[in-house]
């Protein structure tokens, strides 16, 4: 069942095209990700959704009510990540958990959250004087307070170290074993391939594919593998794309980069060894949503250009 329905959704700043014509839908109990480069319109689509942006036109309904004229239900039954300059500064931990807990008819174990978010020690500690994963944390915790039906989590991981960012991850994997719908807005592309049921992939206001992990990247030519090597004598291209399991043979400088699915290995290893060529440095590589992205979009993730 769904429990989001964007249809059409289009907002503008100005003469600036933020969503340009966005639709996806959320089922019940997934972990979504809205997955794009920065400035490709995620947070303004996920503000629109959230009832915190008017958009220009296009429906959203979320868990059947309409975010602006339903506004106080769903901040009951919805949970949503605030950036840190929405929190005073000398609020502290205890207080802030406190305070938010107060909204919620039915609100979650505050010091079993604070537990899981590693902050029981911080709940005398003002926000201010919290490190920057501290202040993300505590954006977490006080998301979830509310035991929402849906939680909106908007660049979750940022500004935490890797360790940090696996925790919460798991913590993440947690909320969603327990029926909670996450809508998970990010630029990377690990979290994403790593949280997400399903992803809807977005660039210059648009979605250009939504699907599971596995299948956008099922999408990319020849999807599978990649083998990098250094030949240790030059040989022709045609040598391994007579290969069935050979889509693309690339140059670097130094490499040769071949993509493939099957027995793509076993395949290319024999070919070069019948023509006593040696692979120097090889490595085998799995193509992942980054490469899903560029072959969509033509552009990198990390590419704000
Ligand atoms: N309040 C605003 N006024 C004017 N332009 C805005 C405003 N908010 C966002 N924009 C512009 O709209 C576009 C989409 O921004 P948005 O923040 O939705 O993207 P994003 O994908 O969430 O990016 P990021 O990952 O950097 O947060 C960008 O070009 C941005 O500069």
């Amino acid at each position: 069942m769904a429990v989001i329905e964007v249809a059409n959704l289009h907002k503008r700043y100005g003469r600036q095209v933020a969503v340009d014509d966005v639709s996806f839908t959320v089922e019940r109990g997934e972990i979504f990700g809205i997955l794009g480069p920065n400035g490709a319109g995620k947070t303004t689509t996920v503000e629109c959704v959230e009832g915190l942006r008017t958009a220009d036109s296009g429906s959203i309904s979320v868990l059947g009510l309409d975010p602006r004229r339903d506004e106080s239900e769903l901040r009951r039954r919805v949970g949503v990540q605030l950036q840190k300059s929405e929190l005073p500064e000398k609020m502290r931990v205890g207080e802030a958990m406190e305070l938010f807990a107060s909204f919620y008819p039915g609100p979650a174990d505050g010091d079993k959250l604070l537990d899981d978010l590693g902050l029981t020690g911080k709940r005398g500690t003002a926000f201010n004087k919290l490190s920057g994963g501290q202040q993300q944390r505590l954006a977490i915790a006080l998301a979830l307070i509310g035991n929402p039906e849906i939680a909106f989590l908007d660049e979750l991981t940022t500004g935490l170290d890797p360790q940090a960012r696996r925790d919460t991850w798991e913590l993440i994997e947690g909320i969603r074993n327990r029926g909670v719908t996450v809508v998970l807005v990010t630029h990377f592309m690990e979290e994403a391939e790593r949280l997400c049921d399903r992803l809807a992939l977005v660039d210059e206001g648009r979605v250009v594919a939504i699907d599971t992990p596995a299948g956008l990247v099922a999408r990319v030519d020849g999807g599978g593998q990649r083998l990098r090597f250094r030949p240790s004598v030059p040989f022709p291209d045609q040598l391994l794309t007579d290969l069935p399991e050979v889509t693309e043979v690339a140059h670097t400088a130094s490499q040769v980069v071949v993509t493939g699915q099957g027995n793509l290995l076993q395949a290319v290893s024999a070919a070069l060894a019948r023509h006593d060529v040696v692979a120097l440095d090889l490595r085998v590589e799995q193509t992942n949503l980054e490469d899903a992205f560029v072959a969509l979009t033509g552009r990198q993730l990390g590419d704000e250009s």
